[in-house]
């Protein structure tokens, strides 16, 4: 059991947290009697603490402690361990003597009731007692044991939530429908899979997974990959199988050979930590039985545990690759990472993202580095390359050519990617880009008010499981601070977050059903999570690809799904230019708002709200420059009389927001008691949602409205691409001009 191993240390359960296992699992096994919470952080800060104790420590000092003999450290591991246990004993201590003071408080008013409630309130004092026994008795316990009570309660409680709701099944009832989808997924008919020439145990596995047959992309590539053993560069639309599609090959390949040198034997690259983090899912849902191992090396989790990872040298590396380079730069000679030798399979997922500013330049070194090893050994390595818009791609550092043929961009990506002669493209995206049981709309909106009160409309209107995608981090967390003050429950992931928080999000988004999540384009790609029924784009992607993969994230495994993109005046002729990249013929249908009542009600709130939301940022900023003065006067040593009078006038507007915030919470709160309109069914057409078609045909006085102000925006893109050219012809017609009179001088 890796398990026992991983608790007699902390950086070792650390390093398995980081391979995917929950905390819950572990305090259920009882692997953690000394596991600290919070201490996942001490790795990163132990240096620190050295400091503060010994005073000024350098970096050396640090590097000898690290250096000493395993016995000392052991020692003084057991040491600090019992030092946090006592002080973790005495806070739990002071805890409960808190919760009998606040009992007591609320006791005290009680006492001043009636008699009868005095008779009560020695039930409850007996009570009390017991209570009280009982959780001396239970602090008696070892702290692994209480772990799993509290967990066994937990789950108790889960159950009977779930009973209250009708959802639970009683055990046997449970047992059968597990036996029954074993025996589903035994009875599943693999013909299909082993005519792919796939080995028999990975058919077993891919069994397991419940899938009775392959998509397109899979039928295609597998037999050429595995067979004929080309070299790949496969193209399909979002949601359409193609990880398993490469990563059976890769698993297919491995179990040829035996293992040559110590470095990695197939290396996946793929432009996102989460995406990263999924891919290696998938693969250790394979890898069940077999011998073989996996890791992910992705930034924003420390590098130490990454580097302890790769200690047991695992065949399979999934990676983004500005941190695989990192600590390919770092790699000692002859180390795990430095050396290629075994390499049998390289694959690049999302190509088109990765042949892009930001991923292009680690991952060519990347590339370099092992082509290098394979051709001065004369190793025969296998390059398969994948994307959802393979021709759409915008090659960094080269002058980009839009209408550049996509036999041209093939060829670039298969010289950058390193592909064989012995290749074989694989296209099947079809003409419109996007998923094909994708229904995709847009919504025009006259305003900021319009468009935040549209996306709430649909919120409300649809409910499930949604995600927003909005261009920058700042807009994300303005919506964020609306919809929360709105009681929408409400999810962020963005760039700017550290990376746990992200993964916890993506986990609670993947659980709950009616949620949004609210993401800038680092969620764009790849992300498969089950059940997302719409995608709304709050604002219009900046190109044709964004938007496909963006819209991917529904209708995902030929399942429905919607997206529909806000487009404001101020976007209209982005929006136009990316209808023209994608090729199509016709505009995006125009979505009806079809329940007025409930439209007006929200836009009400949602003004309330924003206005809230913008004083509250206005607060925010004005105390952060006062607290940035304050300290810069005191390191310049400034008489604080100085500046009084301004920070008088700071303070003052400062007041001023927090009455604006506390009447505009009252009012919102009073808005928010008045249930919203309810939804008139008898009038609604008989599918879940207005798509295309029933939107052409929508003539209610919002969708009028939304068909205006569209069409106002264009004009007003319109005149000014004409006032752009008269300048444009004025100026140049000044510059002939002068050219002559110099000339004529
Ligand atoms: N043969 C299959 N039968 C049914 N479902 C499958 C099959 N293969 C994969 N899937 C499921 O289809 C979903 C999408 O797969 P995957 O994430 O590989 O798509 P993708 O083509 O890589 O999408 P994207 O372009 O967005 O990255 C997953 O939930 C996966 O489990």
């Amino acid at each position: 059991m890796p398990v026992i191993v991983a608790s007699k240390s902390k950086g070792a359960w650390r390093n398995v947290a980081v391979e995917g296992l929950k905390m819950d699992e572990w305090a259920e096994i009882g692997a953690f009697e000394e596991w600290i919470p919070g201490a996942e952080d001490e790795e990163v800060s132990e240096p620190k603490a050295k400091k503060s104790k010994k005073g000024k420590e350098t970096a050396e000092g640090v590097k000898k402690v690290e250096n000493e003999s395993d016995e000392k450290k052991e020692g003084e591991g057991k040491k600090k361990r019992k030092r946090k246990k006592k002080n973790r004993d005495e806070k739990e201590k002071g805890e409960g003597e808190k919760e009998v003071k606040k009992r007591k408080i609320e006791e005290g008013v009680k006492e001043g009731g009636k008699e009868e409630e005095k008779k009560e309130e020695n039930g409850e004092d007996k009570k009390e007692g017991e209570e009280g026994k009982k959780k001396n008795k239970k602090k008696s316990l070892p702290k692994g044991q209480r772990r799993r009570m509290k967990l066994a309660k937990k789950r108790e409680r889960e159950a009977k939530e779930k009973e209250g709701k009708g959802e639970v099944k009683n055990d046997g009832e449970k047992e059968e429908g597990e036996e029954k989808e074993e025996e589903k997924k035994e009875e599943i008919d693999t013909t299909e899979w082993i005519n792919l020439g796939i080995p028999a145990d990975i058919v077993q596995s891919i069994a397991k997974m419940g899938f009775s047959s392959a998509t397109a992309i899979q039928r295609e590539v597998i037999p050429s990959a595995i067979r004929d053993r080309l070299d790949i560069l496969g193209a399909a639309e979002t949601g359409s199988g193609k990880t398993l599609a490469y990563v059976i090959p890769v698993l297919a390949r491995l179990r040829e050979e035996e293992r040559r040198g110590v470095g990695p034997r197939a290396l996946i690259l793929a432009p996102t930590r989460e995406l990263v983090i999924q891919v290696r899912k998938v693969i250790d849902v394979l890898l069940v039985g077999t011998k073989f191992r996996a890791c992910s090396i992705v930034g924003g989790l420390a590098q130490q545990k990454q580097e302890r990872i790769m200690k047991h040298k695992p065949e399979i590396m999934v990676a983004t690759p500005g941190r695989l380079w990192a600590l390919m730069r770092q790699a000692d000679t002859g180390s795990y990472l430095d050396d290629w030798s075994g390499m049998k399979c390289l694959v690049i997922d999302e190509t088109d993202r990765m042949v892009e500013k930001g991923h292009f330049s680690e991952m060519t070194k990347i590339v370099d580095k092992i082509k290098i090893t394979v051709e001065d050994k004369q190793l025969k390595m296998q390059t398969l390359v994948f994307s959802a818009t393979l021709t759409f791609c915008r090659i960094a550092n080269k002058s980009e050519d839009a209408k550049a043929d996509t036999q041209a961009k093939i060829e670039e990506l298969a010289t950058i990617t390193g592909l064989r002669k012995e290749r074989k493209v694989i296209d099947l995206t079809i003409g419109k880009g996007t998923a094909e049981k994708l229904v995709e709309s847009r919504l025009n909106c006259k305003n900021l008010l319009g468009k935040d009160t549209s996306l709430v409309y649909l919120i409300h209107r649809y409910g499930g499981r949604s995600i927003v995608f909005c261009n920058s981090v700042d807009c994300s967390r303005r919506l964020y601070g609306i919809l929360s003050k709105l009681k929408i429950r409400v999810l962020l992931l963005h760039a700017k977050m550290i990376q746990r928080a992200r993964l916890n999000n993506l986990e609670k988004f993947a659980k709950e059903e009616n949620v949004v999540l609210l993401a800038t384009d680092v969620a764009a790609r790849g992300l498969d999570i089950k059940g997302i029924q719409h995608v709304f784009h709050y604002q219009v992607p900046k190109t044709a690809e964004t938007y496909i993969h963006r819209s991917g994230r529904t209708a995902r495994a030929s399942s429905h799904g919607l997206s529909i993109v806000l487009v404001d005046p101020t976007e209209s002729s982005i929006y136009r230019k990316m209808c023209s990249s994608l090729n199509r013929s016709t505009d995006l249908s125009v979505f009806p708002i079809d329940c007025e009542p409930l439209f007006d009600t929200i836009r009400e709130r949602v003004r309330v709200a924003s206005d809230m939301d913008s004083a509250e940022h206005q607060l925010q900023k004005k105390s952060h420059a006062e607290s940035w003065f304050d300290k810069a006067a005191k390191e310049a040593d400034l008489d604080p009389t100085e500046r009084q009078d301004d920070a008088d006038e700071a303070h003052y507007d400062m007041n001023s927001l927090h009455g604006t915030m506390k009447t505009m919470a009252n009012k919102l709160k009073h808005l928010m008691a008045t249930p919203l309109p309810s939804i008139d069914r008898a009038n609604l057409p008989n599918t879940r949602y207005m798509n295309a078609d029933l939107a052409e045909k929508a003539t209610g006085s919002l969708t009028r409205e939304a068909v205006e102000s569209a069409k106002e925006g264009e004009k007003v893109a319109a005149g000014l691409k004409k006032k752009a050219r008269e300048f444009l012809a004025l100026k140049r017609k000044s510059l002939k001009k002068k050219k002559e009179e110099e000339s004529a001088k």
